[in-house]
């Protein structure tokens, strides 16, 4: 590594890509990019389910492997990155943070949707306990005002938290909403703020940029987009931009391109790219990893997708609603049944 770094990376190909492949890696491939990511210096490497660890389930997708496995898998293949996992508190549980600490995770990140903080006050402190680098996760930053985003961020900074992200899980922020939040945490908090986002209107690495212009340090990217809804900022052009910009992140440029090109490209059922349904999970605020099973509920009724997605928007839901999709998909293919008769 040349110099120190003033930003840290996050990938989260291994999570937040699980989306993308419905929770498909196998140990050879979460080996694989582990490897890659390692040699080319990423800090930290975050493995888990899509919806964090123990989201392997019917409602939200199984698992083809068992995530401790590849979490292990991905401990043992890297020398210098730290491997990071979600928790969703409710979905995944103390039993296996520890579990996940014991493989020798050393990150974890504890995500709430962005009213509800207070619900990680355990997590975190477990994690703290456990020895672990921690961070509260805060989704759907988008749907609050500025004033409820900080109030949240404090309350995880009181728990402990080590860092606060502002998440744009719908990919719905523009950048001057994601200056107005990082600007307000930084004069409000004294951990570092981090910023997550995601592609719905090919916003996110304009709110990437904007996001460490106004001062946060940690960063999540994701090799060749992959992610939920459109993916996330692509951690391989945002190092080129951060070179060009004289902010060194530590990783290797030519590196990191070889990994996305020869080892991530190949795993990608088709490439990532914002779909017109991709689009409408930024447009109406939705959850991106909500995009798949919005898809497969629309082919299951016959009906459009994006009709599902603007009225799961309207509704407001958050994680966890996705039983929701179903319903709403169920309720709109009657309208239209009613409508034809
Ligand atoms: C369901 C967890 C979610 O994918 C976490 C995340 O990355 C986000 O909210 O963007
Ligand atoms: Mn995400």
């Amino acid at each position: 590594m040349v110099g120190e770094r003033n930003i840290l990376i996050t990938e989260v190909a291994l999570r937040d890509g699980s989306h993308a492949i419905r929770h498909q890696y196998t140990v050879d491939q979460v080996v694989a990019v582990a490897k890659g990511l390692d040699d080319a210096n990423v800090p930290y490497i975050e493995v888990s389910h899509g919806d964090g660890l123990g989201g392997s389930s019917l409602q939200y997708g199984l698992s083809l492997t068992n995530e401790m496995e590849l979490i292990e898998a991905a401990v043992s293949t890297v020398t210098n990155a730290k491997i990071a996992v979600l928790l969703l508190p409710g979905i995944g549980t103390m039993k296996e943070l520890k579990q996940a600490a014991q493989l020798g995770v050393k990150m974890a990140r504890i995500a709430t949707h962005v009213t509800e903080a207070d619900i990680s006050a355990q997590h975190i402190a477990f994690a703290k306990e456990l020895g672990l680098e921690t961070v509260g996760f805060l989704m759907m930053a988008h749907m609050v005002p500025t004033e409820k985003l900080v109030e949240q961020a404090k309350l995880m900074e009181s728990y402990g938290a080590d860092v606060v992200y502002v998440v744009d899980s719908a990919g719905a922020f523009l950048p001057h909403e994601v200056k107005e939040r990082i600007q307000a945490l930084k004069n409000s908090l004294s951990i570092e703020i981090g910023f997550h986002g995601h592609n719905n209107l090919s916003l996110a690495m304009a709110n990437t940029l904007a996001a460490i212009e106004e001062g946060a340090t940690r960063i999540d990217g994701s090799i060749r987009c992959l992610g939920a809804g459109a993916g996330n900022t692509q951690t391989e052009v945002l190092i080129a931009v951060l070179n060009r910009l004289g902010i060194n992140t530590g990783i290797d440029l030519y590196k990191i391109m070889d990994v996305a090109e020869n080892i991530v490209a190949p795993i990608l059922e088709k490439p990532q790219e914002i779909t017109k349904d991709g689009l409408i999970l930024g447009y109406a605020g939705v959850y991106s990893s909500f995009l798949l099973h919005a898809q497969a509920a629309s082919k299951k009724f016959g009906i459009d997708s994006r009709d599902i997605l603007v009225e799961l928007g309207k509704r407001k839901v958050v994680g966890g609603q996705e039983d929701m999709i179903i319903d709403v998909a169920a309720e709109i293919s009657k309208q239209k049944q009613t409508a034809h008769t």
